[in-house]
């Protein structure tokens, strides 16, 4: 029997466990890969393994090795196998998660885990081999054997052609790499903030370049919100760097390309990693710098699971690694503006678009209670959309709204048709003739007569980006069309083929959700129609005007981006709102600093943090207990600890959004102006609602990105 024990950490919920972190036995573990004795216990540290949980087999990763354990005799498992495949967390691999962990107030390996390939962390997938206690692979996985016994070294860079830098794009670009140089070496994070279509991209390139070239290990990590939205990135930077050196990570990979990926992104070989959100805990063992694109982007946030923000555990990455990090957007994210306002941050700026002859759209108000939207088109937007057909210019128009109608409404009764397991109207679908539920998922045949009178007068109330569609084709019935939404992209290759025929400059009418507001660069764009955005102007969240100010401002950043002159027209019934002088004369700055001038009054976030309970039951006076409860132990805990003095508990209450999925959902606000006491808060508070060992379904949403 050993004398020392291994402290592994499983995917399991706080609820279930505080930290996460379960004792075992180890066992003696020789391969070609790695070898593990029980007389080094150090060794084992940062090593993925297989352990008995329950009736089943999990992975788990080892956080540390103690002398004894509160297992009782007998009764401590040892664990099934080692990964030897899987590169072992270093040092600050494990400081990262023990940092989100902290943070996020999450269980080690909820943290850790999903960095790995589903095929790697799911137990069901490996096998172990009845001599030796070694975990692999085992089924379908022939190229991933191939690549196995390729050679672990950095793959070579190859240098493409790079532009030729605009006078302003240079500066940026030698003011970045000055701030490597060693005697003024400031790793503070650098926004680069700069306008659409000023060429952001092209300065992280040439810039990645230089770090790529001093180091002939280095790896660089961009991060994009999506990566399927902008395909033109990834043949970028193969162009770039040669595709042997670029790997991608993203959700849309199939599994074994994923794990490729994974495997040369976290043995070194990959020297530029391109990903989503989840690619920020890849393990890099040569990582260098960072890149975040469009940073303001919600995809960054992750919501399900462990909800973490990617742009911020990618800051700490590069703080804690001594690395270099860009931020890039043409609408930072308040938090991130108000950090190079104060001079957490260096700032760059670039002002002018980089193509010449491209410069910022017009951007043209119609009334439309002057100027009626007939099938949700105006006038002067039709006219615009012929001239610019007639000019072979795309015209793009954005209905941040899928299906067909977001309400089927009785013209006799009034009666609306909703979902059944949320507080929402079911969406009219034209094309499956179905109405959809948009948050549940819910679908039901679209009823012959209205379920409430009988009566057969059922009408589409509104527009969505279908109707739009079918207003486009009847108008012009000669218009290339090409819709862009969730629905239209399903199946696998629609919204490559999409995109490309847009780019080829194919489509005289591109219509879209917010999936078009995305960095995509089409010169052939010169018209832009915003339909439908006024509920946006008046929502409840504080967030909800910096959202809505960045979404328009990048799709109006998609206009002109070429050589022919843009122009945006937005349909409004209230064309006197604040928000469009300021979008109108493309004022980020204005918009930023009066909203947050706002925000510090309220003594809202940046300058106050905030966490949220989620709390969900079947039925509302169950949530609402709960969260009731869960107030008065916040209340109890600030009573009785000096130090909790600043933090502040708001009424427990129903969420905006109630009922979703079947679900009655409650939450109780926490505000603190410092952070590191909130943390320590909500430390001793979510202990205390392990403790009362509720079935309900609760969590703490720390940085919650709406409430
Ligand atoms: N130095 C340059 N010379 C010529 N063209 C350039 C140069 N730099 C960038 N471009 C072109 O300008 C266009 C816009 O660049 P890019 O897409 O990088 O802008 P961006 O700043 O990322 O915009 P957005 O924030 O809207 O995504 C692209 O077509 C790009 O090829
Ligand atoms: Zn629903």
């Amino acid at each position: 029997m050993t004398t020392w024990v291994l402290q592994v950490a499983c995917d399991v919920p706080v609820t279930v466990s505080a930290t996460g972190v379960f004792d075992y036995a180890p066992i003696e573990c020789e391969t070609q890969d790695c070898v593990l004795s029980l007389s080094q216990p150090s060794l084992w540290i940062g090593r993925a393994v297989l352990v008995p949980f329950g009736k089943q087999s999990v992975v788990g990763i080892v956080v540390g090795v103690a002398e004894s354990t509160d297992v009782p005799e007998g009764k401590l498992k040892q664990i099934r196998a080692v990964l030897p495949f899987v590169p072992p967390l270093d040092d600050n691999g494990l400081e990262l998660i023990r940092f989100m962990s902290r943070y996020y107030q999450r269980g080690l390996g909820e943290v850790a885990l999903p960095a790995l390939p589903m095929v790697v962390r799911n137990g069901k997938t490996l096998t172990v081999e009845e001599a030796s206690p070694v975990a692999r692979l085992s089924k379908g996985m022939r190229t991933w054997q191939k690549w196995q016994k390729m050679p672990r070294t950095p793959a070579p860079v190859v240098m493409g052609r790079e532009l030729t830098l605009t006078a302003a794009q240079e500066l940026v670009l030698s003011s970045l790499l000055n701030q490597l140089e060693d005697d003024s070496r400031d790793l503070r994070p650098q926004l680069l903030f700069g306008v659409t279509g000023s060429g952001k991209t092209e300065i992280y390139l040439q810039y990645l370049a230089q770090i790529l070239q001093i180091d002939p290990q280095a790896q660089v990590l961009i991060l994009v919100p999506e990566i399927n939205l902008t395909p033109q990135l990834a043949a970028r930077l193969n162009a770039r760097f040669g595709a042997e050196a670029v790997v991608t990570l993203h959700s849309g990979l199939t599994e074994s390309t994923r794990l490729m990926n994974w495997w040369r992104a976290s043995n070194g070989q990959a020297r530029v990693v391109l990903g989503t959100r989840l690619s920020v805990l890849t393990t890099l063992p040569h990582l260098r710098a960072i890149v975040v694109d469009e940073e303001h982007d919600s995809s960054y946030r992750q919501q399900e699971g462990v909800r973490y923000s990617a742009r911020d555990v990618a800051i700490y990455r590069a703080h804690q690694l001594n690395i270099p990090i860009v931020l890039g957007s043409a609408t930072p994210s308040l938090e991130t503006w108000h950090n190079a306002q104060t001079g957490r941050y260096g700032l760059h700026r670039l002002s002018e678009r980089a193509v010449t002859g491209a410069s910022l759209p017009e951007v043209i108000l119609v009334d439309v209670q002057k100027t009626a939207a007939q099938d949700g088109l105006s006038e002067p937007l039709r006219r615009l959309m012929s001239e610019s057909m007639a000019q072979h210019n795309t015209t793009l128009l954005f209905q941040n709204r899928r299906g067909y109608a977001p309400v089927l409404y009785c013209g006799h009764c009034g009666h609306m048709h909703d979902c059944s397991n949320c507080a929402a109207h079911l969406v009219y679908h034209h094309t499956t003739r179905h109405l959809h539920c948009h948050h549940c998922g819910v679908q039901a045949r679209v009823p012959k007569v209205c379920v409430k009178c009988g009566n057969a007068d059922m009408r589409p109330i509104g527009q969505g980006t279908q109707r739009i569609e079918e207003t486009v084709a009847r108008i012009w019935p000669n218009a290339i069309v090409r819709r862009i939404d969730a629905d239209s992209t399903r199946n696998k290759g629609e919204l490559e083929h999409a995109l490309a025929d847009i780019a080829a400059g194919v489509a005289d009418v591109v219509i879209g959700t917010q999936m078009l507001a995305k960095g995509h660069d089409w010169p052939n764009l010169n018209t832009v129609g915003v339909l439908d955005v006024d509920s946006g102007l008046f929502a409840q969240d504080y967030r909800a005007p910096e959202r809505l100010f960045a979404l328009l401002q990048q799709v109006i950043g998609r206009a002109g981006r070429g050589q022919t002159a843009g122009r945006v027209l937005i349909q409004t019934a209230f064309p006197e709102h604040p928000m469009w002088t300021q979008l109108r004369s493309h004022d980020f700055e204005t918009f930023a600093n009066d909203e947050l001038a706002v925000r510090q009054q309220l003594g809202l976030p940046p300058f106050a943090a905030h966490a949220l309970l989620h709390v969900a039951a079947p039925e509302l006076k169950n949530a609402m207990l709960f969260a009731q409860k869960a107030r008065e132990l916040a209340l109890a805990l600030i009573d009785t600890q000096i130090a909790f003095t600043q933090v502040t508990v708001n009424a427990a209450v129903p969420m905006n959004m109630m009922r979703l999925n079947r679900q009655e959902r409650a939450q109780v606000l926490i505000e603190c102006p410092s952070r590191p006491r909130l943390q320590q808060f909500l430390t001793q508070w979510q202990a205390a609602l392990v403790e009362q060992k509720s079935r309900l379904m609760w969590l703490i949403d720390v940085d919650p990105a709406e409430i």
